[in-house]
């Protein structure tokens, strides 16, 4: 067996790792030459996880007909720049492609299965869940969904990618895996401008309570089964992020909630996330209040103005 991984950030990288551990094959491209010379010099990834070594069967590469050669190929770029990857591939037919990112294309509103079979006849899925690519690298226990519509190739993929540490679940409903990964960092960013605001976690438990039945309003209009929600690719990763700072996603959250800035550079999926969302709800009429705070935060409003419009809104039923 043999598995190619487009993106050798974070995420990337840990799931090599993990996968490579079991003895099987991985070729993990990235775009700069220079960067994979240096991990295969290093046999680490200096840049993303300086401190977890690459078994004997990862081999970094920039040569993207070593990665397109394997069996499975998973996408592990960021939401935003999985459409640029995608158009620049020449596919062979068959091969399935795993999406291993958590998002909302700004531009369309599509998640990232949706957008790969706008583009591509491949069979596509998604690998989503709680996980941070620190614990998966150190080989510690998780539980990954991996979601795709026909279960001949989902199960198949389910067992491909199960490792050591990582324990894969296998769903049909890519819809409410794709909802449930993206929404939960718009959640998470709700909840570290809370914490970082000194609201205390009282209001972080109602944010992530109240942000999840947005969650679940969302799903259930798109068509999503409420049962996704409720699993790893939802609740579970919900839970994870909004309350770790090992979350970028929570950390942005906590810069706002602070007044600080935040490194431009660090890949926050949550924010373009919660425009594509409010956008969303806006064309369908759901209500949205927590992700709409998060806008407005993200464009500037103060943290208490902003608070206080979402807890005086008229008192209704939970
Ligand atoms: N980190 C984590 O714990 C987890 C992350 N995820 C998801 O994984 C996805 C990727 O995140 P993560 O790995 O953490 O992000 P990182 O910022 O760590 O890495 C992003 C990677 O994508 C590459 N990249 C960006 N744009 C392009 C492009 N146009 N063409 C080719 N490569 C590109 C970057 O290359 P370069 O270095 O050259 O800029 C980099 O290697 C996100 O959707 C995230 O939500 C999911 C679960 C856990
Ligand atoms: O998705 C993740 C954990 O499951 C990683 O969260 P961040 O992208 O917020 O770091």
């Amino acid at each position: 067996m043999s598995v190619g991984i487009l993106g050798a950030g974070a995420f990337g990288t840990a799931l090599a790792i993990s996968i490579a551990s079991g003895r099987t094959t991985v070729q993990l491209w990235g775009r700069s030459a220079d960067d994979m010379a240096e991990q295969a010099r290093q046999r680490r990834n200096p840049r993303y996880l300086p401190d977890a070594a690459y078994p004997d069967t990862l081999h970094p590469t920039a040569d993207l007909a070593e990665a397109l050669g394997c069996e499975v190929l998973l996408l592990a770029v960021p939401m935003q720049r999985l459409r640029d990857v995608l158009r620049g591939l020449d596919l062979p037919p068959h091969l399935p492609l795993v999406a291993c990112c958590k998002g909302i294309e700004l531009a369309t509103g599509l998640g990232p299965v949706r957008l790969i079979s706008s583009l591509k006849p491949n069979p596509a899925a998604i690998l989503t869940g709680p996980s941070f690519a620190q614990d998966i690298a150190k080989g510690l226990p998780t539980a990954l969904t991996l979601a795709c519509a026909d279960p001949l190739v989902g199960t198949a993929l389910q067992h491909k990618l199960s490792t050591a540490n990582i324990r894969v679940y296998y769903i049909s409903d890519t819809l409410g895996a794709e909802l449930g990964g993206a929404l939960k960092n718009v959640m998470a960013i709700a909840c570290g401008a809370a914490i970082g605001a000194g609201l205390g976690d009282s209001a972080r438990a109602a944010l992530l309570t109240r942000g999840f039945a947005e969650m679940q309003r969302m799903a259930h209009h798109m068509g999503a089964r409420a049962e996704t929600l409720a699993g790893l690719s939802g609740l579970g990763d919900l839970a994870l992020t909004c309350t770790s700072e090992l979350s970028r996603n929570f950390r942005l959250g906590l810069t706002l909630g602070r007044g600080e800035s935040f490194d431009k550079g660090v890949t926050v999926e949550g924010a373009a996330t919660a425009r594509a969302t409010l956008d969303q709800a806006k064309t369908h009429g759901i209500d949205m209040p927590i992700t709409q705070t998060v806008v407005r935060l993200l464009d500037g409003t103060d943290l208490h103005k902003a608070m206080d419009d979402l807890l005086s809104r008229p008192l209704k039923e939970e």
